[in-house]
Protein backbone atom coordinates (compact mmCIF):
# COMPACT_ATOMS: atom_id res chain seq x y z
CA UNK A 1 0.00 0.00 0.00
CA UNK A 2 1.64 3.17 -0.99
CA UNK A 3 1.42 5.65 2.43
CA UNK A 4 2.27 9.16 2.33
CA UNK A 5 3.41 11.49 5.82
CA UNK A 6 2.98 14.68 6.88
CA UNK A 7 3.19 16.56 9.96
CA UNK A 8 1.79 19.28 11.44
CA UNK A 9 3.09 21.41 13.92
CA UNK A 10 1.50 24.77 15.93
CA UNK A 11 4.13 26.94 16.93
CA UNK A 12 5.60 26.89 20.43
CA UNK A 13 3.95 29.10 23.10
CA UNK A 14 3.41 32.94 21.47
CA UNK A 15 3.62 36.16 23.92
CA UNK A 16 0.06 36.44 23.57
CA UNK A 17 -0.49 32.68 24.10
CA UNK A 18 1.31 33.43 27.44
CA UNK A 19 -1.14 36.69 28.05
CA UNK A 20 -3.89 34.84 27.35
CA UNK A 21 -5.10 37.26 24.30
CA UNK A 22 -6.71 36.86 21.34
CA UNK A 23 -3.62 36.77 18.47
CA UNK A 24 -4.54 35.87 15.08
CA UNK A 25 -2.82 37.62 12.33
CA UNK A 26 -1.04 40.13 15.29
CA UNK A 27 2.69 39.18 15.07
CA UNK A 28 3.76 37.72 17.97
CA UNK A 29 7.30 36.40 18.89
CA UNK A 30 7.51 32.93 21.11
CA UNK A 31 8.47 33.16 24.58
CA UNK A 32 11.30 31.33 25.45
CA UNK A 33 9.15 27.85 26.41
CA UNK A 34 7.87 28.37 23.17
CA UNK A 35 11.46 28.62 22.01
CA UNK A 36 11.81 25.20 24.04
CA UNK A 37 8.65 23.51 22.47
CA UNK A 38 10.33 24.16 19.20
CA UNK A 39 13.54 22.18 19.40
CA UNK A 40 11.66 19.45 21.84
CA UNK A 41 9.25 19.58 18.49
CA UNK A 42 12.62 18.69 16.15
CA UNK A 43 13.97 16.45 18.97
CA UNK A 44 10.69 14.25 18.68
CA UNK A 45 11.43 14.19 15.00
CA UNK A 46 14.77 13.05 15.17
CA UNK A 47 13.71 9.89 17.65
CA UNK A 48 10.82 9.31 15.49
CA UNK A 49 13.06 8.86 11.95
CA UNK A 50 11.03 11.59 10.78
CA UNK A 51 13.01 14.15 8.66
CA UNK A 52 10.91 16.84 6.76
CA UNK A 53 12.02 17.24 3.02
CA UNK A 54 10.32 20.63 2.78
CA UNK A 55 8.51 23.03 4.81
CA UNK A 56 5.22 25.18 4.39
CA UNK A 57 4.97 28.08 7.01
CA UNK A 58 2.56 30.92 7.49
CA UNK A 59 3.77 34.50 6.92
CA UNK A 60 3.77 34.89 10.59
CA UNK A 61 7.15 34.64 12.35
CA UNK A 62 6.08 32.63 15.45
CA UNK A 63 5.41 29.85 12.67
CA UNK A 64 8.46 30.44 10.66
CA UNK A 65 10.65 30.63 13.77
CA UNK A 66 9.43 27.60 15.79
CA UNK A 67 9.55 26.01 11.75
CA UNK A 68 13.59 26.97 12.03
CA UNK A 69 14.27 25.69 15.43
CA UNK A 70 13.08 22.97 14.57
CA UNK A 71 14.77 22.25 11.35
CA UNK A 72 17.87 23.45 13.21
CA UNK A 73 17.67 20.40 16.05
CA UNK A 74 17.02 18.20 13.15
CA UNK A 75 20.01 19.37 10.97
CA UNK A 76 17.33 20.32 8.14
CA UNK A 77 17.93 23.79 8.11
CA UNK A 78 18.52 22.85 4.50
CA UNK A 79 15.45 22.23 3.21
CA UNK A 80 13.11 24.34 0.67
CA UNK A 81 11.02 26.20 2.40
CA UNK A 82 7.50 27.59 0.94
CA UNK A 83 5.60 30.45 2.92
CA UNK A 84 2.04 31.67 2.22
CA UNK A 85 -0.54 33.62 3.95
CA UNK A 86 -2.99 30.71 3.02
CA UNK A 87 -1.64 29.24 6.40
CA UNK A 88 -2.09 32.09 8.92
CA UNK A 89 -3.97 31.81 11.88
CA UNK A 90 -7.57 32.87 11.55
CA UNK A 91 -8.29 36.33 11.22
CA UNK A 92 -9.49 37.55 14.63
CA UNK A 93 -11.79 40.83 13.64
CA UNK A 94 -12.06 42.95 16.56
CA UNK A 95 -11.36 40.50 19.25
CA UNK A 96 -7.22 40.93 18.39
CA UNK A 97 -5.35 42.39 21.26
CA UNK A 98 -8.34 41.56 23.78
CA UNK A 99 -8.22 39.38 26.95
CA UNK A 100 -9.67 35.89 26.84
CA UNK A 101 -10.92 35.98 30.20
CA UNK A 102 -12.10 39.77 30.09
CA UNK A 103 -14.10 38.76 26.59
CA UNK A 104 -15.25 35.70 28.51
CA UNK A 105 -16.70 37.79 31.17
CA UNK A 106 -18.28 40.70 29.59
CA UNK A 107 -20.30 38.52 27.28
CA UNK A 108 -20.85 35.02 28.47
CA UNK A 109 -19.33 31.99 27.62
CA UNK A 110 -22.01 31.16 25.05
CA UNK A 111 -21.21 34.28 22.93
CA UNK A 112 -17.29 33.62 23.70
CA UNK A 113 -17.27 30.04 22.63
CA UNK A 114 -19.27 30.84 19.33
CA UNK A 115 -16.61 33.56 18.71
CA UNK A 116 -13.82 31.09 19.51
CA UNK A 117 -15.35 27.61 18.26
CA UNK A 118 -18.31 28.21 16.15
CA UNK A 119 -17.52 27.10 12.34
CA UNK A 120 -19.52 30.05 10.54
CA UNK A 121 -19.92 32.94 12.53
CA UNK A 122 -17.12 35.47 12.68
CA UNK A 123 -16.45 37.44 15.07
CA UNK A 124 -16.91 41.83 14.96
CA UNK A 125 -14.63 42.70 11.84
CA UNK A 126 -11.62 44.46 12.80
CA UNK A 127 -11.06 48.70 12.01
CA UNK A 128 -8.38 49.61 9.42
CA UNK A 129 -7.74 52.31 12.10
CA UNK A 130 -6.80 49.81 15.13
CA UNK A 131 -3.42 49.35 16.11
CA UNK A 132 -3.96 45.54 15.42
CA UNK A 133 -4.94 45.75 12.30
CA UNK A 134 -2.87 44.36 8.74
CA UNK A 135 -4.90 46.57 6.32
CA UNK A 136 -1.89 48.55 5.59
CA UNK A 137 1.09 45.60 6.46
CA UNK A 138 3.00 45.26 3.46
CA UNK A 139 3.60 41.12 3.57
CA UNK A 140 -0.12 41.29 2.63
CA UNK A 141 0.26 43.83 -0.23
CA UNK A 142 -0.42 41.51 -2.36
CA UNK A 143 -3.89 40.15 -1.28
CA UNK A 144 -4.96 44.03 -2.14
CA UNK A 145 -8.78 43.56 -0.90
CA UNK A 146 -9.03 39.95 -0.25
CA UNK A 147 -6.95 40.63 3.31
CA UNK A 148 -9.70 39.11 5.45
CA UNK A 149 -10.79 41.64 8.31
CA UNK A 150 -12.31 38.90 10.26
CA UNK A 151 -12.25 34.99 9.96
CA UNK A 152 -14.32 32.22 11.24
CA UNK A 153 -13.29 28.42 10.22
CA UNK A 154 -15.10 28.34 7.45
CA UNK A 155 -13.24 31.13 6.31
CA UNK A 156 -10.12 29.38 6.43
CA UNK A 157 -10.96 26.52 5.22
CA UNK A 158 -12.03 28.64 2.04
CA UNK A 159 -8.63 29.92 1.83
CA UNK A 160 -6.17 27.31 2.84
CA UNK A 161 -8.32 24.33 0.54
CA UNK A 162 -6.88 25.66 -2.59
CA UNK A 163 -3.46 25.75 -1.65
CA UNK A 164 -3.64 22.48 -0.37
CA UNK A 165 -5.06 21.34 -3.61
CA UNK A 166 -2.19 23.22 -5.99
CA UNK A 167 1.02 22.79 -3.28
CA UNK A 168 0.81 20.73 -0.41
CA UNK A 169 -0.60 17.79 -1.99
CA UNK A 170 1.36 17.24 -4.85
CA UNK A 171 4.41 17.43 -2.94
CA UNK A 172 3.18 14.88 -0.84
CA UNK A 173 2.23 12.57 -3.63
CA UNK A 174 5.40 13.05 -4.84
CA UNK A 175 6.38 10.97 -1.61
CA UNK A 176 8.45 14.18 -0.12
CA UNK A 177 7.67 14.52 3.75
CA UNK A 178 6.06 17.42 4.20
CA UNK A 179 5.97 19.86 7.59
CA UNK A 180 3.73 22.20 7.82
CA UNK A 181 4.36 24.77 10.37
CA UNK A 182 1.27 26.93 11.17
CA UNK A 183 -1.17 27.86 13.93
CA UNK A 184 -4.22 26.84 16.13
CA UNK A 185 -7.13 27.50 13.61
CA UNK A 186 -5.48 26.90 10.03
CA UNK A 187 -3.81 23.06 11.36
CA UNK A 188 -7.67 22.64 12.57
CA UNK A 189 -8.89 23.29 9.40
CA UNK A 190 -6.70 21.13 7.62
CA UNK A 191 -7.57 18.29 10.52
CA UNK A 192 -11.06 19.13 9.83
CA UNK A 193 -10.28 18.36 6.13
CA UNK A 194 -8.20 15.25 6.24
CA UNK A 195 -10.26 13.62 9.10
CA UNK A 196 -13.89 14.67 7.56
CA UNK A 197 -14.90 16.18 11.14
CA UNK A 198 -18.25 17.37 10.87
CA UNK A 199 -19.14 21.38 11.10
CA UNK A 200 -20.64 20.80 14.48
CA UNK A 201 -17.41 18.26 16.06
CA UNK A 202 -14.86 20.39 15.14
CA UNK A 203 -15.96 22.93 17.90
CA UNK A 204 -14.46 20.40 20.57
CA UNK A 205 -10.97 19.97 18.82
CA UNK A 206 -8.08 21.71 20.26
CA UNK A 207 -4.60 21.59 19.00
CA UNK A 208 -1.45 21.83 21.29
CA UNK A 209 1.50 24.13 20.37
CA UNK A 210 4.79 23.08 19.83
CA UNK A 211 4.31 19.12 19.36
CA UNK A 212 4.25 17.20 15.95
CA UNK A 213 1.29 15.83 14.51
CA UNK A 214 1.81 13.29 12.18
CA UNK A 215 -0.40 11.99 9.69
CA UNK A 216 0.36 9.08 7.61
CA UNK A 217 -2.14 8.93 4.81
CA UNK A 218 -3.25 6.41 1.97
CA UNK A 219 -3.00 6.96 -2.33
CA UNK A 220 -6.09 9.50 -1.50
CA UNK A 221 -4.52 11.33 1.13
CA UNK A 222 -6.80 9.70 3.46
CA UNK A 223 -5.24 9.26 6.75
CA UNK A 224 -4.68 5.50 7.53
CA UNK A 225 -5.55 6.59 11.33
CA UNK A 226 -8.24 8.55 11.92
CA UNK A 227 -7.05 11.75 13.85
CA UNK A 228 -3.18 11.01 13.36
CA UNK A 229 -0.47 10.43 16.40
CA UNK A 230 1.03 13.11 18.39
CA UNK A 231 4.61 12.15 19.16
CA UNK A 232 4.62 12.80 23.09
CA UNK A 233 0.58 11.73 23.47
CA UNK A 234 1.13 12.75 27.09
CA UNK A 235 2.50 16.15 26.82
CA UNK A 236 -0.52 16.85 23.54
CA UNK A 237 -3.67 15.07 26.14
CA UNK A 238 -2.39 17.88 29.13
CA UNK A 239 -1.57 20.70 26.31
CA UNK A 240 -4.60 19.79 24.69
CA UNK A 241 -6.95 20.65 27.86
CA UNK A 242 -5.09 23.91 28.74
CA UNK A 243 -6.08 25.33 24.99
CA UNK A 244 -9.92 24.33 25.50
CA UNK A 245 -10.16 26.23 28.82
CA UNK A 246 -8.35 28.93 27.83
CA UNK A 247 -10.25 32.19 29.12
CA UNK A 248 -11.85 30.01 31.78
CA UNK A 249 -9.40 30.61 34.65
O1 LIG B 1 -5.76 33.77 19.68
C1 LIG B 1 -5.62 33.05 18.67
O2 LIG B 1 -5.24 33.48 17.58
C2 LIG B 1 -5.95 31.57 18.79
C3 LIG B 1 -4.71 30.74 18.88
O3 LIG B 1 -3.86 31.16 19.90
O4 LIG B 1 -6.73 31.40 19.93
P1 LIG B 1 -7.96 30.37 20.08
O5 LIG B 1 -7.39 29.06 20.55
O6 LIG B 1 -8.78 31.03 21.17
O7 LIG B 1 -8.68 30.28 18.79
Amino acid sequence: MTSYKVILLRHGQSEWNEKNLFTGWVDVPLTEQGRAEAIRGGELLVEAGLLPDIVYTSRQKRAIITANLALEAADRSWIDVKRDWRLNERHYGALQGKDKAQTLAEFGEAQFMEWRRSYDTPPPPIEDSSEFSQANDPRYADLGDAIPRTECLKDVLDRFLPYWESDIAPDIKAGKTVLIAAHGNSLRALVKHLDGISDADIASLNIPTGIPLIYELDENLVPVKAGGTYLDADAAAAAIEAVANQGKH
